[in-house]
């Protein structure tokens, strides 16, 4: 058994105070005898605009942020995983034929994993796949989709498969990490967690969040960790909260508070942090007595 904890944030415009609540859940999550802290997607920042996103996106290299969750991580011992975003330039096809190539600049919705020595394993790092652009949100005006999967990568509480947030919906992703068939680079090493750091809205919080994650942890016979952000992030954005770790069977075994239907966050879930004991030898149990033989012979997965 080890344990691992799961950090609930409401991140601003300010990346100094969302460093500040990370820190303070890395502080937390070891005095608490934690090996591995999850925190949410966009732990840096949540803009009020697509033109403020772009301005306060920074390399990861050079970025505040980034190093001063490196130092907590280190100075704590801990392993983290934190959602950061990150300027990437992308070429936009010319305006006129012969005119020369532009590029512009967007952002990568990125997950990072930190080791307990502060350095970033960058084996680990993913790039949201899927974008969501529902209602008033349009993810893909700011960022550019990812490029791959990420190799499931060992940790303290098991092989990860990386997933963010509206990747949730597409269960094949999911597979592919915990699940893969022939065709899979990984097939001899699947994920036994999959996590979906979050940063869900109100209203497809309350219809879908809870079922989605449960369906993804029992057809993938896999833990599932999604660390969520909750709150009121300006005046126009709250997020639904209700981090939830689901164990393979598909048992729900920490949630953390959410919000009002105002979409405020009820007393204390804003910085909330809850502990699980993650025992791996739970997903050998449930894979090996009931497998799941897909036919993807009949019906590939990519
Ligand atoms: O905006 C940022 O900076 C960080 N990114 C997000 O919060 C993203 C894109 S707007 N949110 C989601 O994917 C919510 C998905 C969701 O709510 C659903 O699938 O129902």
């Amino acid at each position: 058994m080890v344990i691992a904890a799961v950090g609930q944030i409401c991140s601003t415009a300010s990346l100094s105070h969302n460093l500040e609540q990370c820190v303070g859940l890395i502080s937390k999550a070891a005095v608490g005898g934690a090996r591995v802290l999850f925190l949410p997607e966009a732990s840096d920042y949540i803009a009020a605009n697509s033109q403020e996103s772009l301005s306060l996106a920074q390399p990861e290299s050079q970025s505040p942020f980034v190093r001063g969750i490196q130092a907590a991580a280190k100075e704590h011992r801990l392993s983290v995983n934190v959602g950061i975003h990150v300027p990437v330039s992308v070429p936009v096809s010319p305006t006129s034929p012969g005119s020369p190539p532009e590029t512009v600049t967007k952002l990568s919705n990125r997950s990072l994993w930190i080791d307990p020595d502060g350095t970033i394993n960058h084996r680990a790092t993913y790039d949201k796949l899927h974008l969501f652009d529902y209602g008033l949100l349009r993810e893909s005006a700011t960022v550019q989709s990812g490029r791959r999967l990420t190799e499931p990568f060992p940790s303290p509480v098991g092989r990860i498969g990386s997933l963010i947030c509206f990747d949730l919906r597409f269960p094949e992703a999911s597979l592919a990490l915990a699940q893969p068939g022939p065709g899979c680079p990984w097939v001899s090493s699947p994920a036994e967690v999959v996590l979906y750091p979050s940063a869900f809205t109100l209203r497809t919080g309350v219809a879908h969040w809870e079922t989605l994650l449960r369906a993804r942890a029992i057809e993938t016979q896999s833990w599932v960790i999604a660390a969520a952000q909750v709150g009121r992030h300006n005046a126009k954005r709250s997020s639904y909260g209700h981090s939830i770790v689901v164990d393979p069977w598909g048992t729900v075994k920490l949630e953390l508070g959410g919000v009002n239907d105002e979409g405020e966050a009820v007393e204390g879930a804003v910085g909330a942090v809850g502990f699980v004991d993650i025992d791996l030898d739970e997903v050998a149990r449930v894979r090996e007595g009931m497998p799941l033989m897909r036919r993807t012979d009949l019906y590939p997965l990519s």
